[in-house]
């Protein structure tokens, strides 16, 4: 089936435009050590059929303790921006981004959480269909990093098993150099695996990393939303040659989770959301 939906708006920026497979940071810990888009990925997006994928939004939340740098990260990658003073998340608050992955235009709601104590039971409330779950951590703080695990548990739990992506990342790199932050670069390696997480090292003051980490993340991101799609229209295609048509009609071509609850977007909650660029939902 060709996809005749395409979003409308304005075109993606330039640097939102990715072609190539984007690389891992460590070999060590990384979710996945291929250097090409998935084969079938690949046909499908030439031929531009990925169904429905370009019109969703992938969730993906940031995690971690406060004063860890969640909002600045974000920050530096959705506004190319940097402040010192420090503001509290307070709740939650989310970011939507636009790429072209492939020729196909693909979104990201990135969603920032509070880490002070007293905000969590608010933003755990937003761990729900989430794609992509990034803990982050100090790397000047090793407390924070002991406490990533914890974060992890939270948000898995609010998750179906095996169904999201895990990233760790130590933040403000450019306080740390030489043996000290491959010290401590080592531990978190090790911690990653632990975790089933991809680690990375960022800045979000000096921007090193921050954009291929995100580049990253989209990517794998989308490619698992293409193969998901492709293998939920085989199998509605299936169960319509099985005759087993009110099957195929009820699922609609619907994944088990669904999308609406993929976007998380619970109302009635403390919110504080900034769309970084025009989308159009059907
Ligand atoms: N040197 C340096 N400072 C950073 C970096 N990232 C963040 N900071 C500083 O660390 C402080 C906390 O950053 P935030 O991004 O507000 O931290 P947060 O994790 O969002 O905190 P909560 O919202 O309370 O959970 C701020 O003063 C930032 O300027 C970085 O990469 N390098
Ligand atoms: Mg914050």
């Amino acid at each position: 089936m060709r996809s005749s939906l395409t979003p409308l708006g304005p075109p993606v920026s330039r640097d939102r435009i990715i072609t190539c497979f984007p690389k891992w940071y460590t070999p060590e810990a990384c979710l996945q050590l291929k250097e090409h888009f998935h084969g079938q990925v690949s046909v499908a997006c030439q031929r531009r059929n990925t169904g429905t994928v370009g019109l969703r939004l992938s969730k993906v939340v940031v995690l971690g303790d406060l004063y860890v740098g969640k909002t600045s990260l974000i920050h530096r990658f959705c506004k190319n921006a940097f402040d010192r003073d420090y503001k509290a998340t307070i709740g939650v608050d989310f970011e939507i981004e636009r790429f072209e992955i492939a020729g196909i235009p693909y979104s990201l709601q990135i969603w920032d959480t509070a880490g002070q104590e007293k905000f969590k039971c608010i933003a755990s409330a937003y761990y729900r269909g989430a794609q992509v779950i990034i803990t982050a951590f100090d790397l000047s703080d090793m407390q924070t990093l002991e406490h990533t695990r914890q974060w992890l548990e939270d948000a898995l739990r609010e998750n179906e098993p095996g169904s999201c992506f895990v990233f760790l990342v130590g933040t403000k790199k450019d306080l740390l150099s030489g043996a000290a932050c491959e010290q401590v670069e080592a531990e978190a390696v090790r911690l990653a695996k632990e975790m089933q997480a991809e680690y990375w090292s960022v800045s979000a003051k000096t921007g090193e990393n921050v954009k291929a980490f995100f580049s990253r993340v989209a990517s794998l991101a989308f490619e698992q939303s293409v193969l998901q799609d492709l293998e939920r229209r085989s199998s509605a295609r299936l169960q319509v040659g099985d005759g087993d048509l009110i099957s195929a009609y009820r699922n609609g071509g619907k994944s088990n989770r669904d999308p609406g609850e993929q976007e998380g977007l619970h109302p009635g909650l403390l919110l504080a959301g900034t769309c970084h660029s025009s989308l159009h939902f059907p």
